[in-house]
């Protein structure tokens, strides 16, 4: 239970808050997130590390001297936003290029990808680079489909290490690289956390039971088993390791390897300690020599109770850089480093300029009324379906669908009232909403939300008065751009088993000649129908990917949520004058 907290949408930027303003000596916020309070010393690669909050001292508290230079800081569970990424390794571009790392999760994928081409436009070259340790949530011919949990800290180290010895951008990327492929992980929980505000777990886990192979977002596990004892705890989790040896490790006897010990949330480090004891005697035994182990929070999930167990299994290369001093705040390694002066850097903010649009035609600015009549209805159903979206998303996903959908629509909306008062046509006001959704949700969704607006509005441009046609071919646009932008195609399971056949019948119905509000009528059926029998899906994306057999018999909460959205909306489309062609 998370019990202390004030407005529950503002938890992830308080926290952030109280962060920096208790480890002043380390690092200093920016927009997006926190760099060093030294800077990145002149020449140096900076490694930017990312992902939601919750999983503290993932990721802010890893940020110092030894390891990353900078953080994104998301949203509870949530990816931060491309523009937070790129506002963060800006801050913290040492003028040698920046490593983007997260783990590898859709949304994390999607935002850090945009932040690293849009820093190339701004002249910074940057990477990117996905943890994938989790051996439980693929198999390991998909290992490049496994998320990231507590490997993402050896992982970041010792690119983080590469970088400080002055290594150039694409040498620090091949030691993640390397770092990545020798280090698995592995995880058991005995019960779920409670997000701020929410009044029941993510998932719970009956009594005297645990389930095996979870991630760190209270994903269900991948199987259950009887409580076990400390011991019973230490040998299943050792032996799944040792199970999978990653290439060049033919046998565990004669290797070295870092070991961590993580805990989730609510495991107390002296119970940490009584499985590590028996960690360290089944490594021992197996003839693997343990270097430098951690045992203690690395990578949490709010007070989820449950542990994971990660090896890294070392050559002289990764031993060296493991061993390598750090001073983080919640990270400290080796004889204490030298202070550096804390530089006075420009504090770079990037925002979205709103303060200004493009002109428009008085009929574009007449529909942008109707635009925003849209985007209020948009908001209002998210907001009365919140509960009930989170609720789906947490059979196989993390629970955050609905949250992430109120914030996105909320700053969407916001910024369509700001441009609309500006005098934008509609489709700067769908662009400007768009930018706004992605940038203040973050997430997976919320990369695809400002995605589809941004599409519409592009179509939908500020001379003439949308039509039943340019808005379908908008639509269309959208569908086309959420395909190429999450690589997900029809019966994957995803939002995309709903937009194309949407996008398709309002095609078909506007080349019949059809009104607007009677093609996007045809249109919302067929969209309520593609989502009703997304519940009989697989999924393929995203995710449920790992629980596939679990969310059976459920409809996939982003798909469910856009043919709720196509329903709001045609309640307040106007008989005219969008229904001309
Ligand atoms: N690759 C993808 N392409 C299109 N849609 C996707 C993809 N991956 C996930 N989704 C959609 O995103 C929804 C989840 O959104 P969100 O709650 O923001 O996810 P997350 O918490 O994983 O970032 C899923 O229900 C699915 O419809
Ligand atoms: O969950 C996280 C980001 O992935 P999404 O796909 O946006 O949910 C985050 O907590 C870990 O980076």
């Amino acid at each position: 239970m998370t019990r202390l907290f004030n407005d529950p949408a503002a938890f992830a930027d308080e926290a952030l808050e109280g962060f920096a303003a208790a480890h002043r000596g380390w690092v200093r916020p920016v927009t997006g997130g926190v760099v060093r309070a030294a800077g990145t010393p002149a020449g140096q690669v900076a490694v930017v590390v990312g992902g939601g909050s919750g999983h503290y001292p993932a990721f802010s508290g890893l940020v110092g001297r030894g390891l990353a230079h900078g953080a994104a800081v998301g949203n509870v569970f949530a990816s931060p936003s491309a523009q937070q990424i790129r506002s963060v390794a800006r801050s913290a571009d040492g003028g040698a290029g920046v490593l983007l790392m997260y783990g590898n999760y859709a949304g994390d994928v999607l935002h850090f990808g945009q932040a690293a081409e849009r820093l190339a436009g701004d002249g910074i070259e940057a990477r990117t680079f996905a943890v994938t340790d989790d051996i439980s949530s693929a198999a390991p011919e998909e290992s490049a489909k496994r998320r990231g949990i507590a490997g993402d800290l050896p992982v970041f180290k010792a690119a983080a290490a590469a970088a400080e010895e002055g290594l150039p951008l694409d040498e620090v990327l091949r030691v993640a690289e390397h770092a990545n492929a020798r280090t698995r992980s592995f995880g058991i929980a005995f019960s779920g956390c409670t997000l701020p505000g929410a009044d029941h777990p993510l998932f719970t886990v009956p009594e005297a039971r645990m389930a095996v192979g979870l991630g760190i977002h209270g994903e269900p596990g991948i199987g259950e088993e009887s409580l076990p004892t400390a011991d019973e705890a230490a040998r299943l989790m050792v032996a799944a390791l040792l199970r999978e040896l990653p290439e060049g490790v033919d046998t565990p006897a004669g290797q070295r390897a870092a070991v961590i010990l993580n805990g989730l949330g609510s495991v107390k480090y002296e119970e940490l300690f009584v499985v590590y004891r028996k960690v360290a005697a089944l490594l021992g035994d197996a003839g693997v020599d343990i270097v430098d182990p951690e045992v203690g929070e690395l990578v949490t999930s709010f007070d989820m109770a449950g542990v994971s167990l990660t090896l890294t299994w070392l050559d002289d290369r990764l031993e060296q850089l493991w061993r390598a001093p750090a001073d983080t705040p919640a990270y400290r390694k080796g004889s204490p480093l030298a202070q550096e002066p804390a530089a006075e850097a420009a504090r770079y903010v990037e925002e979205i300029d709103d303060t200004r649009v493009p002109d428009a035609t008085e009929e574009s600015r007449g529909s942008a009324t109707h635009v925003l009549a849209a985007l209020n209805a948009l908001a209002d159903t998210v907001d009365s379906h919140a509960d009930e979206l989170g609720r789906i998303d947490a059979v196989a996903g993390d629970g955050d669908h609905g949250i992430g959908m109120q914030r996105g629509t909320t700053a969407a909306l916001e910024a369509a009232v700001r441009a609309h008062d500006l005098g934008a046509g509609a489709g700067t006001v769908l662009v400007h909403a768009g930018d706004a959704w992605a940038d203040k949700a973050g997430g997976t969704s919320g990369a695809l939300w400002g995605t589809i607006l941004r599409s519409l509005g592009t179509r939908l441009g500020d001379q003439d008065a949308p039509t039943a046609t340019t808005v379908a071919r908008g639509v269309s646009d959208a569908s086309d751009a959420v395909r190429r932008l999450g690589g997900a195609e029809v019966g994957d399971k995803t939002m995309v088993d709903v937009l194309v056949p949407f996008a398709d019948t309002l095609a078909e119905a506007a080349g019949e000649g059809l009104p607007l509000t009677e093609s996007w009528q045809r249109a919302a059926v067929t969209a309520e129908k593609a989502a009703a029998a997304t519940a009989d899906l697989l999924p393929r994306k995203g995710r449920a990917r790992p629980h596939a057999e679990k969310s059976l018999g459920t409809p996939d909460a982003g798909a469910h949520s856009l043919a709720l959205i196509t329903r709001a909306v045609h309640g307040v489309l106007p008989d005219h004058p969008l229904d001309q062609h």
